[in-house]
């Protein structure tokens, strides 16, 4: 697991399956024994402090990479502290701190039950950044930190149960490298910019389509000149917009991005005339959509500057349009990579006739699909 977590650079996970097989080593040599003993007690006692809040703390760390000064702390902490508390127990002399401990750690021993309140107020403090992580982050790492904090708690509470530090140890495992599977899989299949299904997914998706299907390569037009004029994040939001209007295609279509202002759709068990209308219905779409712009020649300090402060002022709204070429399979055309070459053929047709249409390589509508009014064009 922790070489899973070196390989795929996710520090994160490497330090909770470092906090986890600490933990897990002192319970399985240290704590086979009744929690009566006043060696094993303290022990068990420190753990459960130990083991939440080292989760929590991971929780809270940005992925800074292993082999780093930062990397190499963090990796110490852990050590250190699971690494002194081993000492102290294998010198024997773990139990003659029973005294020291806190009445919220002893009062477990008078009622007979396993977390004490200083456990579960070091569980709480664990899961509040783990929370907080996840809301903020959304990341599966910090679905498996959570995961790994609930079986954590639930082994704690339930410790005199046979095989449950083994339970919990694998369960958390698992989630662990659940959750590296998942980023991997996101990392290599979802665009990170626009988060939809990057080129590697459209590759698997064209490996698996049957006999009849539609591609549609679609592009945005003139972008080189609006990353010139606005800038390249706003370049990146126009980019982000395009990609989710696509990603809205009905009729059973799937929106890629095919790599930088090029989105492949793939209409599967559907013709060119089948596709069209929500080929048409997605151009329309983003043509129709008012994108505000924040003025970046906005005057910082002058007398200008401060006519130009209302919010209307602030920003313009510019329309942006795509273009379109789309081609079906075919008795002729039976590779879906030379479909997609076909149907970049067909938008450059589209280019020269103007932008903001779509061109069929095989079929032709009656009435043309036509180029719309720009609300604004920065052509
Ligand atoms: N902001 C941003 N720009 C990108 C990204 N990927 C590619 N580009 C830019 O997209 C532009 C593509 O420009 P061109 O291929 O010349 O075409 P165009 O300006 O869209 O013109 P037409 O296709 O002829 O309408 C280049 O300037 C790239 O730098 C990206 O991820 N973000």
């Amino acid at each position: 697991m922790a070489l899973l977590g070196y390989g795929f650079n996710r520090s994160r996970i490497l330090f909770a399956a470092l906090n986890l097989t600490c933990a897990y080593w002192l319970i399985q040599n240290g704590l086979q024994t009744s929690l009566n003993q006043p060696d094993a007690f303290v022990l068990f006692s420190i753990i459960s402090l130990l083991l939440p809040l080292h989760l929590g703390l991971i929780a809270f760390y940005k992925e800074r990479g292993l082999l780093t000064p930062i990397g190499i702390i963090r990796v110490l902490l852990i050590a250190v502290s699971y690494g002194a508390l081993g000492l102290i127990w294998s010198n024997g002399s773990l139990g003659l701190y029973l005294p020291e401990l806190p009445m919220m750690m002893l009062e477990m021993l008078l009622h007979e039950y396993y977390l004490s309140e200083a456990a579960a107020i070091a569980f709480t403090l664990g899961l509040l950044p783990i929370l907080l992580s996840f809301l903020l982050r959304k990341t599966y790492t910090d679905a498996a930190l959570f995961a790994s904090l609930i079986s954590a708690l639930i082994m704690l509470s339930w410790f005199n149960q046979p095989m449950i530090s083994g339970l919990f140890v694998s369960a958390s495992l698992i989630a662990l490298a659940i959750s590296v599977v998942q980023n991997s899989y996101r990392m290599a299949f979802i665009d990170e910019l626009t988060s939809i299904p990057a080129r590697r997914a459209l590759q698997d998706k064209l490996s698996t389509l049957g006999k009849k299907y539609t591609l549609a390569m679609c592009d945005i037009d003139h972008f080189k000149k609006f990353n010139d004029t606005y800038g390249h994040d706003v370049g990146d939001q126009v980019l982000k917009m395009v990609a989710a209007k696509l990603n809205q295609v009905s009729g059973g279509g799937k929106a890629y991005r095919y790599g930088g202002e090029e989105f492949t759709l793939v209409f599967p068990g559907k013709n060119e005339a089948e596709a069209l209308p929500y080929i048409e219905q997605l151009r329309e779409t983003i043509a129709n959509y008012p994108m505000h712009i924040r003025n970046q020649n906005r005057p910082d300090d002058n007398e200008q500057g401060q006519k130009m402060r209302s919010k209307e002022d602030d920003s313009e709204i510019v329309s942006v349009t795509i273009s379109i070429g789309f081609c079906e399979k075919t008795a002729e055309i039976p590779d879906p990579h030379a479909v997609i070459k076909k149907a970049d053929e067909a938008l450059y047709t589209s280019k020269k006739n103007g932008r903001n249409c779509s061109t069929a390589v095989h079929y032709q509508p009656e009435a043309k699909s036509r180029r719309r009014g720009h609300r604004k064009d920065y052509a």
